[in-house]
């Protein structure tokens, strides 16, 4: 199977835990789009969710594709988020934001009582890391942001390229208005330390570790699907 081929896999057998009536958070990503275009048959059918999109491209897809939107104000809290990952560790900790909308998917994934992750067996690793972990900031101190950010890492034994993400003739620009950093730490071994110590940079806005949030993961790989459950 092509990797597309796998991306739907994960995506039909995700399509089995929405319930008609769900309030869902709709995840970014070429994954996420397999998804959203399954759920738009779906609806055509006759099937109702109230869907919260995580980005401005997904807000774009499902309201082409007829599925309800509306905001975070008016459905405060959500009972599925359905989403991709750039990397899935044994604990269900995740990498995230390699589509630039990491922000509004934190934000809608914690709205959330459950959220489950759709990937292809590429994204399961052992420690996250390989993967550059995107770190949204505001264009104001964007200097002085990065030190922080490298004197941050630093103190975590954690060292590498901080490459500001670049999109046409500017730098990338994130639905909320920030940029985005791509920091390859390598093997990040105590997430749990750097998520701190990121969110407390003032010019850090928020960063792709989603710690304790994902609660099932659906892989699809050659041989199959399979649900990973997070292990303590
Ligand atoms: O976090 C994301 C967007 O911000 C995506 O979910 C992540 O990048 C995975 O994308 P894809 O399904 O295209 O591999």
């Amino acid at each position: 199977m092509d990797a597309r081929q796998l991306k739907i896999k994960a995506a039909e057998t995700a399509l089995e835990y929405v319930e008609d009536g769900m309030r869902l958070g709709i995840g970014t990503g070429s994954t996420a789009r397999e998804f959203i275009a399954l759920l738009g048959e779906k609806v055509a059918s006759g099937f109702n969710v109230i869907g919260v999109p995580t980005s401005e491209a997904t807000a774009r897809q499902c309201l082409e594709l007829g599925i309800t939107l509306n905001s975070l104000d008016e459905t405060p809290e959500l009972d599925l988020t359905i989403d991709g990952a750039d990397e899935i560790d044994p604990a269900l900790n995740l990498i995230k934001g390699g589509g630039g909308a990491l922000l509004r998917e934190k934000i809608v994934a914690s709205a959330s009582k459950a959220m489950i992750v759709i990937a292809d067996e590429t994204k399961v690793v052992d420690c996250l890391g390989a993967f550059p972990l995107p770190i949204e900031v505001m264009p104001f101190g964007l200097g002085a942001t990065r030190l922080a950010i490298e004197r941050a890492a630093s103190w975590l034994n954690l060292s590498g390229s901080l490459d500001l993400r670049q999109s046409g003739d500017g730098p990338y620009m994130t639905d909320g208005g920030h940029y985005i950093i791509d920091a390859s730490f390598g093997r990040i071994h105590d997430a749990q330390a750097l998520s701190d110590a990121l969110n407390a940079i003032a010019g850090v806005v928020e960063h792709g570790l989603f710690i304790d949030i994902a609660t099932l993961a659906i892989v699809a790989s050659d041989g199959g699907v399979r649900t990973l459950k997070a292990t303590e």
